[in-house]
């Protein structure tokens, strides 16, 4: 079976800096994985990459066996992505939003899908509200309701959980875990929650300045460092050059718009 991604030598440089290096790694179908590293370590720039929204300088992207620089849009139809840092259009009721994006995605029965995702992830109580008036879980929940509207067989994360009480956050890797069980869906999380990446993956990708320095499942990482979790073999590798501290040259911003749906309407 082919691999739900397959990454190899993937290199961006901004300039000067080198975001990421020589990057390779396979992850098959049905599997969650974490992207890890230290602020700065090149996580976003890999996401961004695997998106197709930002052109590697160097290597290969395919995603479920579709080139990501020669059929990209192939793959867009077949994965989604979330993020606390993309916000959905906040004037747009939840319901309308879902809409949109439905509609961008060329989902069948539109109206059915919502409801299911409405059900399943408790949206009854604002999905009719503007996203811009939501509480931080509740914002969550809608985008994840967004990222699963096209039942992706790919789902890129970025910090799925960051800023949520532990309950939301909870509450909130259940239904991935739910999703993934009942779709196969494939989901590569990027993460500083290390409790989060332990409960939920059995692969690890560990990045320090651009480049892939270990990985494994956590167990055999926590073994091989010869530590009690996940937390202090990240302290360990993240340590290793400083950059666990925040430092991050250059200080990439987040996107401001959905770069999925954003590439989706420029084939449109
Ligand atoms: N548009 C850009 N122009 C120049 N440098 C950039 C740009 N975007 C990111 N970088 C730099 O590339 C490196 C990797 O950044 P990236 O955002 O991928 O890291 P990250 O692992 O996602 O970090 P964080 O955990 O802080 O989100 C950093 O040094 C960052 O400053």
């Amino acid at each position: 079976m082919q691999d739900a991604i397959l990454v190899q030598d993937l290199s961006k440089r901004y300039d000067a800096h080198e975001a990421v290096k020589g990057l390779s790694f396979a992850m098959p179908r049905g599997a969650t994985w974490g992207l890890l590293g230290g602020n700065g370590a090149g996580k976003s720039t890999t996401i961004s990459m695997l998106l197709g929204l930002l052109v590697p300088s160097a290597g290969q992207i395919q995603v479920l066996g579709h080139d990501m620089a020669r059929d990209r849009f192939r793959a867009l139809a077949r994965m989604n992505f979330s993020s606390p840092y993309v916000a959905l259009p906040s004037r747009l009721s939840v319901r309308e939003n879902l809409r949109v994006y439905a509609h961008l995605y060329d989902v069948p029965k539109a109206e059915r899908r919502i409801e299911e995702l409405a059900a399943s992830l408790s949206l009854g109580e604002f999905i009719d509200r503007p996203a811009g008036q939501l509480s931080a879980g509740q914002k969550t929940r809608a985008a994840l309701a967004k990222s699963l509207v096209n039942r992706p067989e790919v789902l890129l994360l970025d910090e799925p959980t960051a800023s949520l009480d532990p309950d939301t956050a909870d509450w909130i890797r259940t239904r991935l875990e739910n999703y993934r069980a009942e779709s196969g869906c494939a989901i590569l999380l990027a993460s500083h929650n290390m409790a989060e990446v332990e409960r939920m993956c059995s692969h690890v990708l560990m990045l320090r300045r651009g480049q892939l320095v270990d990985e494994g499942s956590p167990e055999a990482l926590v073994r091989r460092y010869g530590r009690d979790d996940l937390e202090q073999v990240f302290l360990d590798i993240a340590r290793d050059t400083g950059t666990a501290a925040g430092a991050a040259p250059g200080g990439g911003e987040r996107r401001a718009t959905d770069p999925t749906v954003a590439d989706l309407r420029e084939e449109a």
